[in-house]
């Protein structure tokens, strides 16, 4: 599997188009979560034909599912949230541990609203339910590399994303 730099960006523009139809009149904030989502957010920003306040969160989960600890938040945000509309941006939903962490997290804070944006959604993201509102692409339990998203800290510069081939952690080359 591997989706092309061009299918991403033409699937961010979409996203972007149906945002700023969704969040019209609104006060959107957008939260993307720090490091995965780099890429995407920004991007994504960039598609978004408003007015959007943008910040970021980083969030630490060691373990994942039944096995997850506590997920912790390293880096807060410095926005208020109080009243507003957020849309907090993610590069993947796999178990859903971290989402559903931030949510709850950030719904105490009193917003007008809660959504995420998802650019990948994997199959098993079902630990703990999170429904987001927007997804880009629904893609197979492997796992993926490059736009943001990283195999041990590295390949987040790549333009396309790449399945991981484990155990030689060969980046895939072409599509199949
Ligand atoms: O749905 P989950 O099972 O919680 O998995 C998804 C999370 O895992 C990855 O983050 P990671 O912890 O690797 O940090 P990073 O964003 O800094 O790469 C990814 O960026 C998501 O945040
Ligand atoms: N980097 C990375 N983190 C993940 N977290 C859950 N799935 C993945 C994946 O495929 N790649």
């Amino acid at each position: 599997m591997i989706l092309t730099s061009q299918q991403i960006a033409n699937r961010v523009r979409r996203l972007g188009t149906e945002i700023t139809r969704d969040y019209q009149g609104r006060d959107l904030v957008i939260i993307g979560v720090l490091k995965g989502a780099a890429t995407f957010t920004v991007d994504l920003a960039r598609a978004i034909d408003l007015p959007v306040v943008m910040d970021w969160a980083a969030v630490s989960t060691y373990g994942r599912g039944s096995t997850a600890g506590t997920p912790r938040l390293l880096k807060d945000i410095g926005e208020e949230l109080t009243g507003r509309d957020v849309l907090i941006v993610e590069d993947i939903l796999d178990t859903g541990t971290t989402l559903s962490w931030l949510m709850a997290r950030l719904r105490e804070r009193a917003p007008a609203s809660v959504n995420c944006c998802v650019l990948l959604r994997k199959p098993h993201a079902v630990a703990k339910p999170v429904e987001p509102r927007y997804v880009g692409f629904d893609i197979t339990e492997h796992w993926v590399a490059g736009y943001g998203i990283d195999y041990a800290e590295r390949h987040r510069n790549l333009g396309d994303i790449h399945e991981v081939r484990l155990p030689s952690a060969a980046l895939s080359a072409s599509s199949s």
